[in-house]
């Protein structure tokens, strides 16, 4: 590209999922349980947005971390079809719960809900919230859910990243986990860091959870980049 040449906006520089090297990462990472794999196959066939379904490889990873923290509560922020829901609650103790926000239910009630309902005992697990995540999360912190959490998955609208973090470090208990996704946001934290309203407000995500002396912190590249988030 010539040097006076605007970068595009939001452009894959770093996130290649048809690259060979990140699909042997992936292939050699996830193992799919056959419900997440029919969930996965069914929202590619039926939903035109199947783009934003999480990365296998970090649902696989999450779910490791799940089991590793013995986390028994999840808070899931963007449910689209479900597929990160399902992989929490796939990995959680049968007396788990997952907490799963969406303003939209669409897909959900479409294509997520009839594959999941098929297994009621996992199904049981998650409970579905319609609305806005932000209003979701400041109800759960009125009704004193404060340190009540062990993991958290962020992968709803990016201008609220900041928002999501100052609720869920809140709502986490010490030692709890959050995992950001879309952290990279195809390279344009690096590449085009002013260019729109996502873009600033995941950098500025970022650098608050490097700043925060409440948690300590590691932004991966993986998938469309990770900030995984300890809380102290
Ligand atoms: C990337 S998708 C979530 C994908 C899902 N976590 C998965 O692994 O397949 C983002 C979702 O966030 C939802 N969303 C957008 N703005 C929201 C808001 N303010 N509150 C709650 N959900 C929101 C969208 O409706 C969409 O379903």
């Amino acid at each position: 590209m010539a040097s006076n040449e605007e970068p595009p906006p939001r452009n894959r520089f770093l996130y290649r999922p048809n690259d060979p090297l990140v699909q042997y990462c992936a292939n050699l990472t996830t193992k799919f349980e056959p419900i997440e794999k029919e969930l996965h196959e069914a929202t590619i066939q039926s939903s035109h947005e199947h783009l934003m379904l999480g990365a296998p490889e970090i649902l696989q990873f999450g779910k490791y971390f799940i089991q590793l923290i013995g986390a028994k509560r999840v808070l899931d922020i963007g449910t689209y079809t479900g597929a990160s829901a399902l992989a929490w609650a796939l990995a959680l103790p049968i007396d788990g719960e997952v907490v799963s926000m969406d303003i939209d239910h669409t897909e959900l009630n479409a294509v997520g809900k009839p594959i999941i309902n098929k297994m009621p005992e996992i199904a049981n697990k998650i409970k579905f919230e319609l609305g806005s995540a932000l209003d979701t999360l400041e109800q759960l912190l009125e009704k004193g859910q404060a340190g009540k959490f062990d993991f958290a998955f962020i992968d709803a609208d990016k201008a609220n990243y900041p928002n999501y973090y100052k609720k869920c470090i809140q709502l986490l208990r010490s030692g709890g986990v959050i995992f950001f996704d879309n952290a990279l946001w195809g390279g344009s934290v690096v590449h085009n860091p002013k260019h729109d309203d996502d873009t600033r407000a995941i950098v500025a995500c970022n650098e608050l959870i490097f700043n925060d002396p409440n948690s300590n912190s590691t932004l991966v590249n993986m998938g469309d980049g990770l900030h995984i988030v300890f809380k102290k």
